[in-house]
């Protein structure tokens, strides 16, 4: 069997070459996960992204509850872990950047307008190893999970932390090799749609002994309403194979995640046998 890598991919030209589409196709079957450079992020905004996430969660706790930002809602430390909080932001506009139409283009040549359309959030996350007791190597402070999205494109300062599982049930650290370059990893829809031929994988954060703080954005790439249907189109099925996933709604799957409880982990084969 070969090696496969987790491909960098440079965003910067229209097209991506045949190898360079070949590779990204085996990596997002292989892992679900990829690197991007050359993303039209300068180092400036960077550094301004990374000093305005400091700047918000060292906020006092009763400011934070009352931030709005665009339509945001904040989980504050101690709701699913102490050492972990959130902004999630939805808009003003992210669904007029929200397009993943090139991407399915590379990958399989196939034209799917539902990713022209699509929606978006994003979630702001700050880690903090405050009170992290002194005996612990490693600590868990995002369980593992797969994401609600078609794809997610991650944004983090430079310490590490992130983990996505392999097939064969190991972790593994997604690290970038260059700082500025963005993760992107394939969520649960992007599965379905792909009929699993693009893999979303489980992910998690760790936190080591004397991490400083650790901040990460998320950009969700969602489907654009509540009701639409996730059903692999035939051309990407490929004759003689079958459907892994029934037809189901945005909105059935996210009640599904929600009921079962998101850091369970429980993922779409989970939902396939309800
Ligand atoms: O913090 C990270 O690197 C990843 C965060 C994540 O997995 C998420 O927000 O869903
Ligand atoms: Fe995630």
């Amino acid at each position: 069997m070969s090696i496969v890598e987790v491909p960098v991919i440079d965003i910067s030209s229209q097209s991506l070459t045949e190898s360079a589409a070949s590779s990204l196709l085996r990596a997002c079957n292989e892992f679900g996960f990829f690197f991007i450079r050359n993303h039209g992020l300068s180092k400036e905004l960077y550094q301004k992204l990374i000093s305005g996430a400091d700047q918000l969660f060292s906020s006092p706790e009763e400011t934070k509850q009352k931030l709005t930002i665009g339509a945001s809602s904040y989980i504050p430390r101690f709701v699913l872990s102490p050492f972990f909080e959130s902004f999630k932001v939805s808009g003003p506009n992210f669904s007029a950047s929200a397009n993943a139409q090139g991407f399915t283009q590379s990958l399989f040549g196939h034209q799917a307008t539902e990713f022209s359309n699509c929606n978006a959030y994003i979630r702001i996350n700050g880690f903090t190893p405050r009170g992290m007791n002194e005996e612990e190597e490693e600590l868990e402070v995002f369980k593992k999970h797969t994401d609600l999205s078609y794809v997610t494109i991650v944004f983090q300062n430079d310490i590490r932390g992130l983990q996505m599982r392999l097939k064969g049930g190991d972790w593994m650290d997604v690290r970038p090799s260059e700082d500025n370059n963005l993760v992107v990893n394939i969520g649960d829809f992007m599965e379905a749609w792909s009929n699993g031929r693009l893999r979303s994988a489980v992910h998690r954060v760790v936190l080591r002994k004397n991490n400083m703080k650790r901040f990460s954005m998320a950009f969700f790439l969602t489907p654009k309403d509540d009701d639409k249907e996730i059903y692999a189109p035939s051309e990407i099925v490929g004759e003689g194979k079958s459907r892994l996933y029934r037809p189901f709604s945005t909105q059935q799957y996210r009640l599904f995640k929600e009921k079962n409880d998101v850091n369970a982990g429980y993922q779409l084969k989970d939902f396939i046998r309800t």
